[in-house]
């Protein structure tokens, strides 16, 4: 199977994890899109969804799946993301398309987040990915001059806006061996507005597309 067919798996087989009339929190990305669709085939079963980015947003909308705002949600039963690494212990590195602040606050709003990805995904240590933060512009060389000091080696995304009007640097180099720690330090940083990491609230489950069908794994 391609890699391709491999998220098209897990954007289907996450629908399971979908009630009845509930407000669906929705990630961004390839594999979020084939959510997504799948979502568009049973959009008559549910009240609607949040997004977690305006490319998300788009999407949903263009397939008829009514949109809320969070603001007018107290919670949602699940929350549904792809991520550019996940570890044994369901915690993952995310941003890879600059949307890792919006996801995190729809993912707090969640009981359960639900991981999707292929398993090229799977990681023992996070870091190989580089690490993307999100910086209020007039902090990028102060932000970028305290990522060093940690021992990363933060590249500036070029031509890339958030959703949010900021910047992304993307830290390489970083072997992250207590994520909830590089999680609080890094955000602690004056002018960091999020980072990618996603230990502090981890995933729930996580559906791996594998070329012998579709794992589950139990956080
Ligand atoms: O900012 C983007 C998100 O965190 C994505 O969920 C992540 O980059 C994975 O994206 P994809 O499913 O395209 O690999």
């Amino acid at each position: 199977m391609t890699q391709d067919e491999l998220k098209k798996a897990v954007g289907w087989a996450a629908l399971k994890y979908v009630e009845k009339d509930s407000i669906v929190g929705v990630g961004t990305g390839s594999t979020v899109n084939h959510f997504i669709d799948a979502l568009g085939s049973i959009k008559a079963d549910i009240e609607g969804a949040v997004a977690s980015s305006e490319a998300s947003a788009q999407r949903l909308k263009a397939l008829g799946i009514p949109l809320l705002d969070l603001n007018s949600v107290d919670q949602l039963d699940v929350y549904v993301d792809g991520a550019d690494e996940i570890n044994p212990h369901m915690e993952m590195i995310k941003g890879g398309g600059a949307a890792h602040t919006r996801e995190k606050i729809v993912a707090a709003v969640a009981k359960n987040f639900i991981c999707i990805v292929d398993e090229s995904k799977l990681v023992d240590v996070l870091g190989d990915f580089p690490l993307p933060v999100e910086v209020i512009p007039m902090a990028r060389s102060y932000v970028a001059r305290e990522l060093v000091k940690l021992g990363g080696d933060p590249v500036y995304r070029e031509g890339v806006v958030t959703d949010n009007g900021n910047i992304i640097l993307d830290v390489y180099n970083f072997k992250i061996m207590h994520p909830v720690e590089m999680e609080k330090t890094i955000n602690n940083i004056t002018g960091v507005v999020a980072n990618g990491l996603f230990a502090l609230r981890g995933a729930n489950v996580a559906l791996v597309g594998t070329n012998e069908g579709v794992k589950t794994i139990e956080g």
